[in-house]
């Protein structure tokens, strides 16, 4: 076995690369980075399709607002491409379930009123959390039931679809009113969705990170490194990958999924405590799913006002969400539809060419029965990797703040980091990129200053 380091860190997501960094800077550089798959970023991936770049992971980072969002900053510096994505004409683009486009006036109605339930919901989060001593929360569909307004018709729901499961991955039956409303990331970091274009990827934010503290070829970095099982004690951890190799640290930093948590990927040896068992099983995991379909060519309106296109179907989050991408790839005559939740898991479970069949289904409602049929399809499958198992986390109603505490408590010398961890930027970028930040720190902490965090 190699010489014991003083940290292991367990995935080289935006969050285990940024922990890692993070410790390097503090002088802390005898560490592993152990990373499953073969390349580092994680859930920042993309894939090269029908002759572009597809972001299958995040595409869009936010700025505009009134918080600094450090993520801008590796933008600029990378002189990443980006497109503004215009969500601002949907009252001109929402599509009836047997076709034709709903008359403007009723769209903006329902868009109003859909704003109204979302403001109501602000003001509840403010109320329940006024108190700090009370753990009282609801659900989004539960707000709404105290507001006597539920999204009941194709329009409407199509509308909530786009104020809560575009953002939560999961349906506001599922949501916690009191910590996912307001959007922090929005509010904060602002509402300008810069859609990465770039052929580097937005992966290549985390690999700016790398290139600031890793060598080329870096033995630190260890990629196609699968960890099973972490022993730990007061001592330390030991860490085995599937290769049979065998790691040993003061400290291991574990980035891996919430999904990969509840799975049984990796063996904790002794098994966490109960309170930690919990609040890793309590919380949720959800799935959201691009998928992206290339035609011979386009048959949807272009110019400006028309990339993002509503359908309206009784069968809430069904094929909804619809964006051509004539303003980043012009003339690549690709859409990408975005499907969430159980919807993402049916799908998912199901062929690509099912899959095909029911998105031309809805395409011939919407566009006529005289489109052409796909040249591909490319449906990303993040609830079945096992290296993730969804796409990121939301939180489910009555979850409290003391059980999330938890949730990002370490387990003696193992310390938990990732989007998952992030109070307020859950699901985003931005929170894992802070948390990796933040769980370095407390172990810098630990080992410097035997402050250390503990449950
Ligand atoms: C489809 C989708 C769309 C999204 N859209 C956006 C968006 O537009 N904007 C935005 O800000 N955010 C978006 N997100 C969220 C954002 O991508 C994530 O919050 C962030 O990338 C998570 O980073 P992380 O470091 O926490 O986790 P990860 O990126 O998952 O990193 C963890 C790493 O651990 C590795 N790993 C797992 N198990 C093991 C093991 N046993 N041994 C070794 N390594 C292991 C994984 O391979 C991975 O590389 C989206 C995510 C998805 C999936």
């Amino acid at each position: 076995a190699p010489p014991p380091s003083s940290v292991i860190v367990v995935g080289a997501g935006l969050s285990g690369i940024a922990a890692a960094k993070t410790l390097h800077d503090a002088g802390i550089k005898d560490i592993v980075i152990l990373e499953a798959t073969p390349k580092i970023g994680g859930r920042l991936s993309k894939v090269a399709f029908a002759g572009k770049t597809m972001e299958v992971g995040a595409c869009w980072y936010f700025g505009g607002g009134p918080q600094h969002n450090p993520l801008v900053d590796i933008a600029n510096s990378l002189k990443l491409n980006t497109y503004p994505t215009n969500f601002g004409n949907l009252s001109s683009n929402t599509y009836k379930q047997q076709g034709g486009l709903y008359p403007k006036a009723e769209v903006d109605a329902a868009l109003g009123a859909g704003a109204a339930r979302a403001q109501f919901c602000t003001n509840l989060s403010t109320t329940l959390n006024s108190n700090p001593r009370s753990d009282q929360d609801v659900s989004v569909m539960g707000a709404y039931l105290l507001y006597k307004q539920v999204p009941a018709t194709p329009l409407e729901m199509v509308v909530d679809y786009f104020n809560n499961d575009y953002i939560d991955a999961q349906a506001p039956q599922l949501t916690s009113v009191k910590h996912k409303y307001p959007r922090h990331e929005l509010v904060d970091h602002g509402v300008n969705f810069n859609y990465v274009k770039d052929p580097r990827g937005f992966e290549s934010m985390a690999y700016h990170i790398a290139d600031q503290f890793l060598k080329k070829g870096d033995p630190r970095l260890k990629l196609n490194k699968v960890v099973r099982e972490i022993s730990y004690s007061k001592k330390g951890v030991t860490v085995k990958t599937e290769d049979g190799s065998v790691f040993e640290a003061k400290f291991a930093i574990l980035s891996a999924s919430l999904g990969v948590l509840q799975s049984n990927l990796i063996s904790f040896k002794p098994e966490f405590p109960m309170w930690k068992r919990v609040a890793i099983s309590d919380f949720s995991m959800a799935t959201y799913t691009k998928i992206f379909i290339k035609f011979p060519h386009k048959f949807w309106p272009t110019g400006p006002g028309t990339e993002v296109f509503f359908y309206a179907h009784q069968h809430h989050g069904y094929y909804p969400i619809w964006k051509h991408l004539e303003n980043e790839y012009p003339g690549s005559n690709i859409l990408f539809v975005t499907v969430t939740g159980d919807e993402s898991i049916r799908i998912e479970k199901q062929s690509d060419e099912a899959t095909k069949a029911e998105a031309m289904e809805v395409l011939k409602k919407m566009f006529g029965n005289n489109i052409p049929n796909p040249d591909a399809i490319l449906v990303p499958r993040w609830w079945t990797n096992r290296f993730f198992k969804g796409s990121y986390v939301n939180w489910p109603p009555r979850y409290s703040h003391e059980q999330f505490q938890h949730l990002q408590a370490p387990v003696g010398p193992v310390y938990f980091t990732g989007e998952h961890t992030s109070e307020k930027y859950m699901g985003f970028a931005t929170g894992a990129y802070f948390s990796g930040i933040e769980s370095a720190n407390d172990v810098i902490k630990c080992l410097n200053r035997k402050i250390c965090r503990a449950h």
